[in-house]
């Protein structure tokens, strides 16, 4: 008994202790926040001037610097001590970049939709989570709705790492005069969803058909029975399921509250390196950020070694290519034209010298944009 009472007697005082603990930690936060509001608003007032400078300058003026907002993150990640992991502290300044470049400018950007879909994930990412957004049904009209200034800037995908490059985007390229701004890198989660808890009876899983290849052993292992039904985008998945007690569907976790979902499983895909990259589309010629990818086009007539040609005043100038993709040119047959990606911006004189000898060789050498390489 007497121990019993002892114990009790303990865990009040150590209750009491912890109490006291936990007020004067909360005073502390409290104190902590009471600063960084003030800190904030301080920053927000700093972005006010910086607009009224730039219009001051140019009454036409961009107010989004993409270059800028990648140094500050880069900063922020390399001053970084922790607890905090760099992807939140990322994640932090992205999103009060965003709220100071509101106040600068209102922005629309269209992204490849519907609603739900990891682009307008990748979209969010980026420009923050209050940004105004238009979802359009299809990637050229992605870039008809930059093209018409309907939004300042729009949002495509242009290669995963398990299911290679986005022809759509790249085609697109040709016939379009936007140039790139920016990029996105996103890891690709994939979620089940459905409406009820009993995720392991349903008999059909809806995706869009890279989402299910990209969760095929997980589908072999944890639901053998149901049918896989590809379907035109993860967010049509997320509508058929919402519609359905017998079905799930894959899918990005933004679709589940939209379509009235619950996540049943999360990171369900099987490689957890998948990577989507999306690109910044606009009219804007981006500054050098330190650390940049400048996107090529070239064409070039089909001639014995044209390849060879083309690829060796990069290696000249040292200039250090990190993909190369062909597509027929579409104007005339066994012509072809070459994207590439090379690291450094078009201001570099590795890059102006490649670019130089590039004009010698080939038909058509386009520079698509020099942009900040993704942070994170
Ligand atoms: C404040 C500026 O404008 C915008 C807002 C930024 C910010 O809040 O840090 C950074 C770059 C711009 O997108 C700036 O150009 O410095």
């Amino acid at each position: 008994m007497n121990d019993f009472k002892g114990n009790i007697a303990l865990s009040n005082t150590t209750v009491s202790a912890t109490n006291a603990a936990l007020v004067a930690l909360r005073e502390r936060i409290d104190a902590l926040d009471t600063q960084m509001l003030a800190l904030l608003n301080e920053r927000a007032r700093c972005a006010e001037e910086v607009a009224h400078t730039k219009l001051a300058e140019d009454p036409k003026a961009k107010f989004y610097r993409p270059e800028r907002e990648a140094q500050i993150l880069t900063r922020m990640q390399s001053l970084n001590q922790g607890p905090l992991r760099h992807e939140q502290i990322t994640h932090l300044f992205r999103e009060i970049i965003a709220s100071c470049l509101a106040l600068e400018e209102s922005m629309r950007i269209a992204y490849l939709g519907p609603e739900g879909t990891f682009t307008q994930e990748a979209t969010f990412k980026h420009f923050g989570l209050n940004v105004a957004t238009q979802p359009v049904d299809s990637i050229p009209q992605v870039f008809r709705e930059v093209e018409a200034g309907r939004v300042r800037y729009g949002v495509v995908p242009i290669e995963n790492s398990t299911e290679g490059v986005i022809t759509h985007t790249l085609d697109m390229f040709m016939q379009s005069g936007l140039r790139i701004c920016g990029e996105i890198s996103l890891r690709i989660h994939q979620n089940l969803m459905c409406r009820h808890a009993n995720w392991q009876s349903v008999q059909k899983v809806y995706s869009h058909a890279q989402s299910l290849a990209q969760c095929r052993y997980w589908l072999d292992k944890n639901l053998p029975q149901a049918e896989r039904i590809p379907v035109s985008s993860n967010a049509e998945a997320a509508r058929l399921a919402s519609l359905d007690d017998t079905a799930a569907a894959i899918g990005s976790r933004q679709a589940a509250p939209i379509y009235g979902l619950q996540i049943m499983q999360d990171s369900i895909e099987d490689n957890p390196n998948n990577t989507t990259r999306f690109l910044v589309i606009g009219d804007q010629v981006v500054s050098p950020s330190g650390n940049d990818r400048t996107s090529l086009l070239v064409s070039t007539r089909n001639r014995p070694g044209s390849l060879y040609h083309l690829l060796k005043p990069l290696a000249e100038n040292g200039v250090d290519m990190t993909r190369i993709e062909s597509r027929p040119s579409r104007t005339t047959n066994w012509e072809y034209s070459f994207f590439l990606d090379v690291r450094g911006h078009e201001q570099d004189a590795a890059i102006g010298g490649a670019l130089e000898a590039l004009r010698q060789e080939a038909e058509v050498v386009r520079v698509l944009g020099s942009y900040p390489v993704a942070v994170m």
